[in-house]
């Protein structure tokens, strides 16, 4: 019997759980011995728990101190209390799995130089896209295949929220609501709908996609939290969707990285993915692209991806990264053309101005193509504040 423990027992927590106890003969059989949770770890015990209660703990030494638990499976959330599980799991060596793109995001090569030191595995497989598997596949391809560019739609609660909105016509307020009652959104959904949660995934991808360690700070952002149902009307005229598109791409040792909102027709990859579905695009020089789609977000779905790195970690099916490249940020010559809304009533007689449309009390305005530094800085001296205001990226 190999036991291994969990760390947190929410949304992502039960949905493992469930899986690792309907599918016990099947890894019983991959695995060639029972695996067994012989510990969960929470802060609150008082809670009402369909199973064995002397199972869980608050006490995670009971968990790290015990030579007999092989893996250790993080689904906290908790950034500051995670780094220290996961290191000392590493260093008590443990394999780790986990959910947490927050933690990863920030301390990646550490866990990856940890893990190598104490030779047991890291992975993180259900902290990018859910249910996607992509980390795995990815890993191969940058062995075999020179990968030039990322994108993707990596965050289930705005991609719920902007097809919601479109679709149902609700009000942002309310589907986000009904986004954290169905287990998509962060314990801080200002994570979800500024672009942080989709930014930490796109630093975790793209690192492993260019082989070079792009950072959290490396990348572009910008959220969706101001977009309103007036932008989805006028979008919708149109017969476009616009998205949360997290995206970095490589050109001559440069590379540009971002998180925005992006208008897209319906000649798109991304057009169709729509509610908490996410999608993943991988572009590489010996096919043109290839596309990954499934569940972003969701108890079961994210499980799904824990359990198979978990079958991964203890079968020994785990391939390193490659960090070998110094490629520099390049972000200060991104450039697009963008759609903004802005309040009427503004002195707008630009040349950066391509199309201009009068709608009530606000204007809809089409750039031509300008960097996006100059875009910020000619909404500053027109004295918008970005959250009066929404812009996105037109494909
Ligand atoms: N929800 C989703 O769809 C997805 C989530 N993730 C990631 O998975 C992780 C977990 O998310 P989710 O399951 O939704 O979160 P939940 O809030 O539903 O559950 C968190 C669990 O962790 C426990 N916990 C929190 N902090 C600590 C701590 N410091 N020490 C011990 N236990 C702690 C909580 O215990 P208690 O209740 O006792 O406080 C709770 O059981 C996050 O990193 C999230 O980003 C990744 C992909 C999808
Ligand atoms: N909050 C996240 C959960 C999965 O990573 C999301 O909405 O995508």
């Amino acid at each position: 019997m190999i036991k291994i423990a969990l760390l947190g027992f929410g949304t992502v927590g039960r949905g493992t759980y469930e899986i690792l106890t309907k599918k016990s003969e099947n890894i019983k059989k991959v695995i060639g011995e029972e695996v067994f949770v012989s510990k969960i770890l929470k802060r609150n015990l008082n809670f009402q728990s369909e199973i064995d209660k002397s199972i869980f703990t608050d006490n995670f030494k009971e968990i790290v101190e015990d030579e007999e638990i092989k893996l250790v499976v993080e689904m906290t959330g908790d950034l500051k209390g995670s780094y220290g599980y996961i290191k000392e799991a590493l260093n008590a060596g443990k394999h780790v799995v986990t959910a947490n793109k927050a933690v990863v995001s920030e301390y990646f090569e550490e866990f990856l130089e940890l893990a190598e030191k104490n030779k047991v595995a890291f992975l993180y497989e259900a902290a990018v896209a859910g249910s996607i598997p992509i980390i795995t596949p990815l890993k191969t391809q940058v062995l075999i295949n020179d990968i030039t560019r990322v994108r993707g739609i990596l965050n289930g609660t705005s991609n719920f929220l902007l097809t919601n909105m479109q679709v149902r016509k609700s009000e942002y307020k309310t589907i986000l609501k009904e986004a954290q009652e169905l287990g998509y959104a962060e314990a801080d959904p200002y994570d979800d709908v500024e672009g942080m949660d989709a930014l930490r995934k796109l630093r975790i991808l793209s690192t492993i996609a260019f082989k070079t360690k792009i950072r959290n700070e490396d990348i572009l952002r910008r959220g969706i939290s101001s977009i309103d149902l007036s932008d989805i009307a006028y979008l919708n005229k149109k017969n476009y969707k616009v998205k949360l598109i997290a995206e970095a791409i490589i050109n001559e040792g440069k590379f540009k990285a971002v998180v925005e909102p992006v208008i897209l027709s319906s000649d798109d990859e991304l057009y169709g993915i729509d509610g908490s579905v996410n999608s993943v695009e991988i572009f590489g020089e010996n096919y043109g692209s290839l596309v990954f789609v499934g569940e972003g977000a969701g108890s079961l779905p994210t499980g799904n991806a824990i359990v198979s790195d978990i079958l991964d970690a203890l079968s020994g099916h785990c391939y390193p990264i490659l960090i070998e490249n110094n490629l520099i940020n390049d972000n200060e010559n991104y450039a697009a053309r963008y759609y903004v809304r802005i309040k009427n009533g503004l002195d707008l007689s630009a040349d950066w101005i391509d199309f201009i449309e009068s709608h009530g009390d606000h204007v809809i305005i089409e750039t031509k193509e300008v960097k996006r530094e100059f875009l910020l800085e000619q909404l500053k001296t027109l004295n918008i504040k970005e959250e009066d205001c929404f812009y996105a990226r037109l494909n």
